[in-house]
């Protein structure tokens, strides 16, 4: 479709703007002039269109593109995304009922728009909601319905899902940390109808200080971690397989969606918790105080090698255990003990770069009693890009199934961010177990 005969406006800059447009709409999207420039916003960034209350001729379309990089930004670095509403005037109403038809029927249709949203108000800096009205905008122009609560204590996220209507709702939105990500899985687990539930679509927004899950989704749509951009998944996206770790310990099953972390990692995770105050710098503060005492933990590490040689490349191999088929063991004194599901611990961190969402396996990043205390830390700044694999002392296991055995009294074991006592605990993979909305082109 196109037409000569559509002005713009642009609230009080119209008059810096041309008399006259041409828009047009593309299988690609929108495209039109504007102060001689071409404009255009592509049918992946518009969110919808609705007519303009207040004047009988307008029309407005919301869109989340990407905003140009600012010139200290690096090159590679995914560009941020912003709420963005063009305003467009006709000549009459019967050309903007047409235009509003037009651009509505070109937008794919979103099959889950009724989502159930949790914000969690205590996490990270206590911007839960802010950052939850700061989506809003993004989602109701996507026509997305929202029932929200605040939760008010620990445990009420894994509560309420245990109980809800699940037929209410096409997903469930988590504004927050991986906290509430985990609890909200938990939840759906302990659920009756635990395996149709566990499919519910899952969408974390960012609101807490680690929000590893938020970051591997939208790294792996290059996407920039940012809410607007994880709520564009909600609006946008569509649902894709996440593996889940399920733990036997003491008699219980926990499901991880995250990591499972012992030995140094699950100290600072766990204990760094008391310098809440200092925001995203409690964990680099309280690693680089462990680096410093360098404390070593015994364990035995059984564990059932994942049959993917292919995705480990030359280097990494060097680093790796041989693949085999039958469980292996290691007895030793670790000093880093880190099971991941996803590659990203937190937004800054991440330890396992050949991890992915839903390919079966768990990657398990260890370094053992041996290296100094110069290795170790060398390895927790690479962590940070995920370049710490071919450091001297760095070991790399992509396993199915394992167990690990502290012989450590006192220690603690680290469950997506959760204490639990450290005391010997089976993990086995359940392939593509829970949904997550995502943004990939291509799963
Ligand atoms: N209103 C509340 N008051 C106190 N604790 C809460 C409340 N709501 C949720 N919680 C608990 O807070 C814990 C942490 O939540 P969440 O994961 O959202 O934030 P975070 O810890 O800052 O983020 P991350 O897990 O990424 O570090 C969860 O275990 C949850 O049970």
């Amino acid at each position: 479709m196109s037409d000569p005969l559509v002005y713009p406006k642009s609230g009080r800059r119209s008059q810096n703007c041309p008399q006259q447009t041409h828009l047009k709409l593309t299988e690609n999207g929108l495209v039109w002039q504007e102060n001689g420039n071409r404009q255009s916003l592509s049918s992946d960034e518009i969110l919808g269109v609705e007519k303009m209350s207040g004047n009988p001729l307008g029309f407005v379309v919301s869109a989340c593109p990407t905003i140009a990089r600012r010139s200290w930004e690096p090159r590679r670095s995914p560009r941020t995304r912003t709420l963005y509403k063009k305003a467009f005037i006709c000549k009459s109403e019967a050309q903007r009922s047409r235009w509003v038809g037009a651009i509505a029927a070109a937008l794919p249709d979103n099959p889950r728009r009724r989502w159930w949203v949790a914000v969690n108000p205590v996490s990270g800096r206590r911007r839960g909601w802010q950052i939850f009205e700061q989506v809003r905008p993004v989602l109701e122009a996507a026509g997305v319905q929202l029932t929200a609560i605040a939760t008010t204590h620990p445990g009420h996220v894994r509560d309420l899902v245990r109980n809800i209507d699940l037929s209410q709702y096409d997903g469930l939105a988590l504004v927050g940390g991986d906290g509430i990500v985990h609890e909200a899985i938990a939840g759906l687990a302990s659920r009756e109808d635990a395996e149709n539930a566990l499919k519910t679509p899952i969408a974390p927004i960012p609101a807490g200080t680690g929000n590893g899950l938020c970051k591997a989704l939208l790294d792996a749509a290059t996407e920039a971690y940012d809410p607007i951009a994880a709520a564009l998944a909600i609006a946008k996206g569509r649902p894709r397989p996440l593996d889940l770790a399920a733990i036997a310990h003491r008699g219980r099953r926990y499901y991880s969606l995250l990591s499972l972390s012992w030995a140094i990692v699950s100290e600072v995770d766990i204990h760094s918790e008391r310098l809440r105050f200092l925001g995203s710098l409690r964990t680099d503060l309280y690693a680089i105080w462990q680096i410093l005492k360098l404390p070593t933990y015994r364990a035995r590490f059984s564990f059932l090698p994942y049959d993917r040689a292919n995705l480990l490349t030359e280097n990494h191999l060097k680093n790796s255990q041989t693949l085999e088929k039958d469980w292996q063991t290691i007895e030793a004194e670790f000093i880093v003990f880190w099971a991941m599901n996803v590659p990203w611990s937190a937004y800054n961190l991440k330890p396992a770069p050949l991890a992915h969402l839903s390919d079966g396996a768990i990657d398990v990043v260890a370094i053992r009693r041996g290296v100094s205390r110069w290795q170790v830390l060398r390895a927790f700044l690479k962590c940070a890009t995920g370049d710490h694999l071919t450091l001297p002392g760095v070991e790399y296991y992509k396993v199915a199934a394992f167990t690990l055995d502290p012989f450590v009294q006192n220690s603690i074991i680290s469950l997506d961010g959760e204490a639990i006592a450290a005391d010997s605990v089976n993990i086995e993979v359940l392939p593509g177990k829970a949904r997550v909305m995502s943004l990939e082109t291509t799963i």
